[in-house]
């Protein structure tokens, strides 16, 4: 009898340590993540800020950190991942349409279409998203260090108030610059007759994903409203999306 409860006391220890192993485990990754991540996003910061300083205009600039950015934003997958596997208490859907979004901008738009990427709209989405993620990832990196200062803080959840609508005007207003050159171009377009027998208007599914703006933009924009009034006022909050 002794030697059972014995036992079930070890088990319950070694379960114990388990978990423990596993949550530093976790935290030792988020740490090193968002500290990547901000490195990253201080990085394109500078090299913006050194190429309108050396150059005097920002045509060029996109050119000259394309790179980085497709690698950092792209890395921000990982995030998704997060989600999914339960290791950040955050919607699936929130962040997977956030960050695909932004993907595609990258990818599908601006790296895509050589003429647009010198717009100053371009510009526009680069520094308000540059801004954002300094400030988003060094918000998780303190927190997680429990070392969190309130402007920080402050930041996170008081700049996207006025980010967010001009992020998304800098997207629409580049997607809306890059209608005429898809149109002419027919790029990722797949016009019939084909082998395969379908027909794809890349032009018309720009204006689609414009659209698209109209019902999800809100829904984010809401969410964040929601995590700042529980993270700055103590609000709370319960979740329905997922
Ligand atoms: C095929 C193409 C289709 C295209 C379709 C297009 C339609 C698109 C429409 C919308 C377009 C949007 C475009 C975007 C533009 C911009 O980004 S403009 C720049 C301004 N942007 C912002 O300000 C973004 C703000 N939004 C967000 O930050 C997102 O909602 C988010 C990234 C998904 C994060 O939100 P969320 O995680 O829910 O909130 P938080 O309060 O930050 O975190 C909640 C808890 O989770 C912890 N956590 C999250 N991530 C991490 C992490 N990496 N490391 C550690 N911890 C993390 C966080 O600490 C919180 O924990 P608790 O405090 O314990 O709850």
């Amino acid at each position: 009898m002794a030697s059972s409860e014995e036992d079930g006391t070890v088990e319950e220890k070694e379960n114990n340590n388990k978990k423990r192993t596993k949550s530093s485990l976790i935290t030792a990754w988020l740490t090193f993540y968002n500290i990547a991540m901000t490195a990253g996003w201080l990085v394109l910061a500078i090299t913006m800020m050194r190429f309108y300083i050396q150059k005097g205009t920002h045509k060029g600039l996109y050119r000259s950190i394309a790179r980085t950015l497709k690698f950092f934003q792209t890395f921000a997958l990982v995030e998704v991942v997060h989600c999914a596997v339960g290791i950040v208490r955050t919607s699936v859907i929130v962040t997977g349409v956030q960050v695909c979004s932004r993907i595609y901008m990258v990818w599908f738009i601006t790296s895509s279409i050589r003429q647009i990427q010198n717009e100053e709209s371009v510009i526009l989405f680069l520094v308000v998203w540059t801004v954002t993620e300094i400030s988003r990832y060094s918000y998780y990196t303190f927190n997680l260090l429990h070392h969190l200062p309130y402007f920080i803080k402050w930041a996170r959840y008081n700049l996207f108030i006025v980010l967010y609508p001009l992020g998304v005007v800098g997207e629409l207003l580049t997607i809306y610059t890059a209608l005429p050159f898809v149109r002419r171009s027919g790029m990722y377009s797949m016009r019939l007759p084909n082998k395969y027998n379908v027909s794809f208007d890349y032009y018309y599914f720009l204006i689609i994903v414009m659209l698209s703006y109209i019902p999800l933009f809100p829904q984010l924009y809401l969410h964040m409203l929601r995590q700042r009034r529980r993270v700055l006022h103590g609000e709370v909050i319960v979740e329905k999306d997922d």
